[in-house]
């Protein structure tokens, strides 16, 4: 089994957290919630999909993960060339945004896999945090927009036994300054909950239908 985690290019990475943390500062989120991810699959191969050079040499030293350098444009495009380079048929593929997924999960996935053909846990806002395959070519990947209800489709006109993996900790993905604060309630001893103390940024909750959070930088 490889599993397989996507990464955009740095220069297009996070984009929604760009007006609160630089290049730089995004760029090193993405390394220490990679090493978050890491430490939950211990263990496992990793395979990282990447354009980015820096990234894949990241994953390389600090993942000790196989490298495929992206040809093609696009996240489904950049799995469905992870799926062709690898000879494994058995894929776990994880975001490189979900740095509170844990070992437990990881152990729950790998139990359930001996009795499901796809397991899919959903991210907030319907996108798909993680995704199980039994054999990488069951589904069409359907990633973006509301991709969880997309790979559920693809499983029911298949007749595949599936199973929604439900966690809150995984449907934690980091895209906006919002999601930071959970990784402040739910991250100790996190990498990533490390590196944002490390800027500087703290968060008080925020009774109002804009958000939960106030997030602060000094
Ligand atoms: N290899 C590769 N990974 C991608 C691509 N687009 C998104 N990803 C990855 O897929 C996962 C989820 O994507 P997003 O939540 O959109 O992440 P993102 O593109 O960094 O964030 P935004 O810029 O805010 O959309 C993350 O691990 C991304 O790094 C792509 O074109 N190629
Ligand atoms: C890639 C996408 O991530 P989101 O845009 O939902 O964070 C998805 O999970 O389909």
């Amino acid at each position: 089994m490889k599993v397989i985690i996507p990464i955009s290019p740095i220069n297009s990475l996070k984009t929604r957290l760009s007006e609160f943390l630089n290049d730089e500062e995004r760029k090193n989120l993405l390394f220490n919630m990679l090493k978050d991810i890491k430490r939950a699959l211990e263990g496992l191969d990793i395979v990282v999909v990447s354009k980015d050079e820096e990234i894949l040499n990241f994953a390389k030293n600090e993942l000790n993960a196989q490298m495929i350098k992206e040809k093609y444009k696009g996240l489904n495009n950049a799995i469905k060339q992870a799926f062709e380079e690898i000879d494994d048929e058995e894929v776990i593929i994880i975001p490189a945004d979900v740095p509170l997924i844990n070992k437990k999960h990881i152990e729950d996935i790998l139990n359930l896999s001996k009795h499901y053909d796809l397991i899919i846990a959903p991210s907030r806002g319907g996108g798909t945090n993680l995704l199980y395959l039994k054999s990488k070519n069951l589904i069409e990947m359907k990633y973006e927009g509301f991709s969880f209800l997309k790979h559920l489709e693809e499983a029911k006109k298949r007749n595949l036994k599936y199973y929604i993996y439900d966690s809150f900790l995984i449907s934690v993905d980091i895209n906006t300054p919002e999601d930071l604060g959970e990784i402040f309630i739910h991250g100790d001893s996190s990498f990533t909950k490390k590196y944002l103390e490390s800027l500087g940024i703290t968060v008080e909750p925020k009774h109002s239908s804009a958000g939960r959070f106030i997030i602060r930088r000094e």
